[in-house]
């Protein structure tokens, strides 16, 4: 595999979602447990990185944070099996999947789409690149949150319901997988709202922190 996949934000096509991938997320929302993985896609414009604050969207008024670990496509793949779904990631990232809780809300009553709620600007927060080679097990790695410092998530990579491998093989089914591309694996519980002027730190484990502000639309807090 080649390739710099540190600039996966500035080149990558597509970020695919996967929602209520840990029980006790759903179970928070008054969700049931999905039966296949909840697909959703956010646009690369998304994208931020630290330095550059989250704005909170045109008439929003439920802005919740929702930490992720994400997996970054090495290898271009189409119905990838789950055996050789490991050979198609160049490594990981931490991640918010900042959500309009309100605008879901309203598209889950109405039957209609999540774009709105899950792909306006700024809503994808991204830390480092972290290389395959430096995450012993994806699969145990401990995922937490703060908002001003008060912890508000701190879930485990092991308590996803939909494997890694699992979800490439299932995502690759329907989108073609490109190097560049993420997955978003999901959030565990402790979703909360935030305002403007607070401040959203995450980390992975010992691989990775983040931090970014929450502004409003002009900027100010
Ligand atoms: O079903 C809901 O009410 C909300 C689901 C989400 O926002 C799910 C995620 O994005 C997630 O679980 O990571």
């Amino acid at each position: 595999m080649s390739g710099n996949f540190a600039r996966f934000a500035e080149v990558g096509r597509k970020i695919v979602a996967v929602g209520r991938n840990y029980r006790d997320h759903a179970a928070e929302l008054g969700n049931a447990v999905p039966e296949t993985p909840l697909l959703f896609l956010k646009p690369a414009s998304s994208y931020i990185t630290e330095g550059t604050p989250i704005k909170i969207p045109k008439g929003c008024s439920s802005l919740h944070h929702e930490i992720e670990l994400g997996v970054v496509i090495g290898q271009k793949g189409t119905d990838i099996s789950e055996g050789s779904a490991m050979n198609h990631v160049a490594g990981y990232v931490l991640a918010l999947d900042m959500t309009a809780r309100d605008f879901q809300s309203i598209a889950k009553k109405k039957g209609t789409p999540w774009d709105m709620a899950k792909g306006f600007d700024t809503s994808c927060p991204v830390g480092k690149f972290i290389p395959k080679d430096a995450v012993a097990d994806p699969h145990n790695l401990e995922l937490w949150c703060k908002v001003n410092g008060a912890l508000k998530q701190n879930g485990n990579t092991k308590d996803m319901i939909f494997s890694i491998p699992y979800l490439i093989s299932y995502i690759s089914q329907y989108f073609t997988l490109e190097p560049n591309d993420i997955i978003l694996t999901g959030t565990p519980a402790g979703v909360s709202g935030v305002k403007a002027g607070d401040v959203i730190q995450g980390g992975l484990a010992k691989l990775a922190e983040i931090e970014f502000k929450v502004v409003d639309r002009s900027g100010g807090s």
